[in-house]
């Protein structure tokens, strides 16, 4: 039996969550890099600053289906005076015309080719007829256009040396696109972090096996799987263990010296059998927290232990997906550069009145609505630290500070968005 005052498992300090997480953050380091194929590089995080090697457009672009022109020729163009110009070309996409416009005539073109030499604006199709004198073919215009018109200049997007895609951002669609277009067909992104994750608890079976009396499926290595996808980590599935000291030690070494994070879930509080307490507190370990001033979540415990992050998770389910929110989810981006490697904080309504307050800052799971233009934020009915269930119908966590008053609909509150 565990002698409440003696054991040092009853002794912690409980720390704010900012701290917490600054603690986390003067430990990780960037991790390595390595070179993918931009049809490789959706979802990942760019390790290289990215300059324009040219300007975008590269040439003089036509934006209609049409006749390229010299504006000042079409100046008097009216119904009763029609312009004619000699048509001298015609220019599709990927042609690049060596034929000048010069006064009197036109080429066809169409959309997304460059503009000859000389002409200065476009005319679109619409606009225009087409008649024949002597054999050959005229443009006619009934109306001036303006210097431009239908012309998007060179650089009109991108000027040569612009800086396209900053190290540090998570490639999706828009980057990918502008990485295409400048022919950066290869390029650095940093190394997804090896995340070991095992949970302790003699209470808990494999997904596959048939329940028992007392014993529940280890639903939370499943949880954190899907976290560390959606932090831009590749997890490894580590089993569960018994509540064992010996085991825990061992597992734990294995995990240390293969991945790049260690991710535990359970066994982290005062109980009898709560093994990862007493483990984080052994020589060599160097112990980062093992208590914050949150809920859920409150006996969260990170250390540092052979140059490697170990996050003891609690076992409870909430407060072992909001424990990965608030601290590993940043420590895997952070080691990516991310430049937003916490959640996003937004401010918004409080949906529903809110009582469950106490001196520990709570995270309640809530969901957003967007209702006459303004956010607001509905607490989870069932939110306890224990609840499973609703972690699925959450969105966003609901930032309670500890006041003794409560919250009522309708007043201001902090969000944390989650997802990226
Ligand atoms: N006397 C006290 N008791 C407790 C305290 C306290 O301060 N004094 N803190 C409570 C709080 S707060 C939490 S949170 C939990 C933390 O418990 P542990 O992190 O030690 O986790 P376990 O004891 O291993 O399990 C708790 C709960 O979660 C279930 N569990 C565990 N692993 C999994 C898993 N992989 N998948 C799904 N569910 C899991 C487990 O069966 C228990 O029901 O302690 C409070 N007690
Ligand atoms: O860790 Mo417990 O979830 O604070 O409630
Ligand atoms: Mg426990």
């Amino acid at each position: 039996m565990s002698n409440y005052k003696t054991n040092p498992k009853f002794n912690r300090k409980a720390i704010q969550v900012e701290a917490a997480q600054q603690l986390i953050a003067n430990k990780v380091k960037l991790i390595d890099t390595e070179q993918v194929r931009l049809e490789d590089a959706h979802d990942r995080i760019i390790a290289q600053d990215v300059i324009a090697p040219h300007p975008y457009p590269f040439f003089r672009r036509s934006g209609m289906d049409g006749y390229a022109v010299r504006s000042a020729d079409l100046s008097i163009a009216s119904s009763d005076q029609k312009v004619q110009l000699a048509i001298i070309d015609e220019i599709p996409c990927g042609y690049s015309s060596q034929k000048e416009i010069v006064e009197g005539t036109a080429a066809r073109i169409m959309t997304g080719a460059e503009v000859p030499l000389g002409a200065d604006a476009v005319v679109m199709l619409e606009a225009t007829e087409q008649c024949e004198v002597e054999g050959r073919p005229y443009v006619v215009f009934k109306r001036p256009t303006s210097q431009g018109a239908n012309v998007t200049p060179v650089g009109f997007e991108v000027s040569e040396g612009d800086l396209l895609v900053k190290k540090g951002t998570l490639l999706t669609a828009g980057e990918i696109s502008v990485l295409a277009t400048f022919g950066i067909h290869q390029l650095s992104v940093f190394r997804k972090p090896q995340v070991g994750i095992f949970a302790t608890g003699t209470e808990l079976l494999g997904i596959e096996e048939e329940l028992e009396p007392g014993k529940i499926r280890n639903s939370n290595s499943y949880m954190l799987q899907s976290q560390v996808k959606e932090a831009g980590g590749e997890p490894h599935l580590l089993g569960a263990i018994v509540d064992d000291l010996k085991l825990a030690e061992q597992k734990l070494q294995e995990a240390l010296s293969t991945y790049d994070v260690v991710i535990t879930t359970g066994g982290v509080s005062v109980g009898d059998y709560d093994i990862m307490g007493d483990l984080v507190r052994q020589d060599g370990t160097e112990m980062l927290f093992n208590k914050v001033t949150m809920r859920p979540g409150s006996v969260t415990t990170a250390a540092y232990i052979q140059n490697k992050l170990l996050f003891a998770l609690s076992g409870n389910p909430g407060a072992c997906f909001v424990g990965f929110e608030l601290f590993v989810r940043p420590a895997l981006q952070g080691m990516q550069a991310s430049e937003q490697p916490y959640l996003a904080r937004w401010t918004a309504v409080l949906g529903a009145d809110y009582s469950k307050v106490n001196n520990f800052t709570r995270f309640v799971r809530g969901k957003l609505e967007v209702k006459n233009g303004q956010v607001f934020a509905f607490p989870a009915k069932v939110d306890e630290s224990s609840v499973m269930v609703t972690i699925k119908d959450s969105d966003c966590l609901i930032i309670i500070p500890p006041d003794k008053k409560g919250l009522q609909a309708g007043d201001a509150v902090e969000i944390l968005k989650l997802g990226r």
